[in-house]
């Protein structure tokens, strides 16, 4: 298995660079597979690594007619919303793209249903998770101490996240680990103690292949 920690100056930086980095990794699987699962993530650093993959030049050198979309998380809240990880991602990227397949987390009366029907859809494994971190070292909606760390199966509904919206929905960690690559993107001075505690949800995360850490030099400073 192959584990990375790739730092680099600043968030735009790190930004620009992961995109980079994601447009050449889909080219290659393009030239070895037919399709390509890839869950995305919300956050700052996530939706600005979203933003950098749509104004790369490069961008169209995908396939994005192969290329199936995911999230690793979303908030709870009417499609469209502004808050919505997948409303931002639309902004930024999915709207500049053409043909690619889009599979939001679906609309339901409980975060339990929506997390049923997400897991309904869900491929066998994901090519490549993308995920943020936060603060308190949650990663997609898995935040420390919450009952939905326990939960079994590969999506769960999620409520009293202490980062609002209260009500998400997250793939678990079973879903997490199943992925051949996981990418961690990580930005800034605040998420420095989280990236050096072994007990967050962020130290439990691994691809079956590759995971990378993908951070800035604030991040990794402790
Ligand atoms: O709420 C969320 O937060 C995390 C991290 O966000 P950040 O703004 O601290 O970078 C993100 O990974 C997750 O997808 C999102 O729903």
């Amino acid at each position: 298995m192959t584990r990375l920690v790739i730092v680099h100056p600043d968030a735009q930086t790190l930004a620009h660079a992961t995109a980079a980095r994601l447009i050449t990794r889909l080219i290659d699987l393009q030239s070895q597979q037919e399709s390509i699962n890839l869950a995305l993530t919300g956050g700052t650093i996530g939706i600005a690594t979203l933003a950098a993959v749509a104004k790369n030049p490069a961008c169209h050198a995908v396939d994005w007619s192969s290329v199936h979309l995911w999230w690793g998380d979303e908030r709870f809240l009417p499609s469209g919303d502004p808050d919505r990880n997948e409303t931002q991602a639309r902004e930024v990227f999915i709207d500049a793209l053409a043909h690619v397949n889009v599979h939001p987390v679906p609309q339901a009366n409980s975060v339990h249903e929506a997390a049923e029907l997400y897991a309904e859809q869900l491929p066998e494994h994901m090519d490549i998770t993308l995920l943020g971190v936060g603060p308190d070292g949650h990663v997609a909606s898995l935040f420390p101490g919450n009952p939905a760390l326990r939960v079994a199966g590969r999506v769960v509904g999620v409520e009293n996240s202490p980062k609002p919206p209260p009500k998400r929905v997250s793939l678990t960690f079973e879903a997490i680990n199943d992925s051949r690559e996981v990418w961690l993107i990580v930005s800034g001075a605040q998420k420095a103690d989280a990236l050096r505690d072994p007990s967050v949800p962020a130290a439990q995360v691994h691809g079956t292949d590759t995971t990378l850490l993908l951070a800035d030099v604030a991040a990794v400073a402790k």
